[in-house]
């Protein structure tokens, strides 16, 4: 079995401001102190926070929450992957089901935009997940399978991919699937990885995401080919988002 350096991401979403990165640097510190052990610690602030908090995190990596596919050019609005490397950011999570349903992002946009990230130099975070609907008419592996196929950048490398499995109806709500779902979902994922790329399938990390609390961190990070989590509400307080961390200690 490859040894996998589990992550322990943090998605702010619209939440923060300056006064929050006094959070961010709580957790760098500690993460520098060991309070995460073996796992990488990352932070994904809004745009408008990333060049000050990459100040903030001395060292320990932070991402953007979304890019454009393009480069540069007349996009309102719009950030691209070189604009947030150029802030200093390592990571990009591109595809999260909010992005999927509010702006209405499909497979092959998620797909230019992972791209863009790697383009960039940055490693993408590409989100899958089925929602509560697909779940119930036993669609889920189907929903994951044709959104790994439809969005996942050519070319990715382990280093250059992370997978994070968010099943829809799990995230922001407190719900979560057993852990027996968790398991048959990410090893599915797996077995398409190692289908989709050869050499690199088997060690790109698969991110576990939706309602990851310090009181179900711990089951939900051991179960085999999860390795690591994308925790929403959890990272808005250093304290919450270290118990998480912590259980790589
Ligand atoms: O990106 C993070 C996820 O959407 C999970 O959010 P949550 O931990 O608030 O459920």
């Amino acid at each position: 079995m490859t040894d996998i350096r589990p992550l322990a991401a943090g998605n702010w979403k619209m939440n923060g401001s300056i006064a929050s990165l006094a959070e961010l640097a709580a957790i760098a510190n500690a993460v520098k102190a060991g309070e995460a052990g073996r796992a990488e610690a990352l932070i994904c602030p809004p745009a408008t926070l990333i060049a000050a908090a990459v100040q903030a995190a001395g060292g320990m990596p932070v991402g953007g929450q979304d890019c454009h596919a393009a480069a540069s050019g007349a996009h309102t609005g719009d950030i691209s992957a070189e604009m947030l490397k150029d802030a200093g950011a390592t990571y990009v999570i591109v595809g999260h089901s909010e992005r999927r349903a509010d702006h209405g992002e499909s497979d092959a946009v998620v797909r230019a935009k992972a791209e863009a990230a790697l383009r960039a130099g940055l490693t993408a975070i590409v989100c899958v997940g089925e929602t509560r609907a697909q779940r119930e008419v036993g669609q889920t592996l189907a929903v994951v399978g044709a959104q790994l196929a439809g969005s996942l950048p050519y070319g990715a490398t382990a280093s250059t991919l992370v997978v994070a499995y968010e099943p829809v109806w799990a995230i922001g709500t407190g719900l979560t699937p057993t852990l027996a779902d968790v398991a048959e979902v990410h090893g599915f994922i797996r077995r398409e990885l190692i289908d989709l790329l050869p050499g690199e399938g088997d060690k790109v990390r698969i991110l576990y995401g939706g309602s990851v609390k310090p009181s179900n961190a711990a089951e939900l990070m051991g179960v085999e080919n999860v390795n690591g989590a994308l925790v929403g509400g959890a990272s808005l307080t250093a304290k919450d988002f270290l118990a998480i961390a912590g259980v790589y200690k």
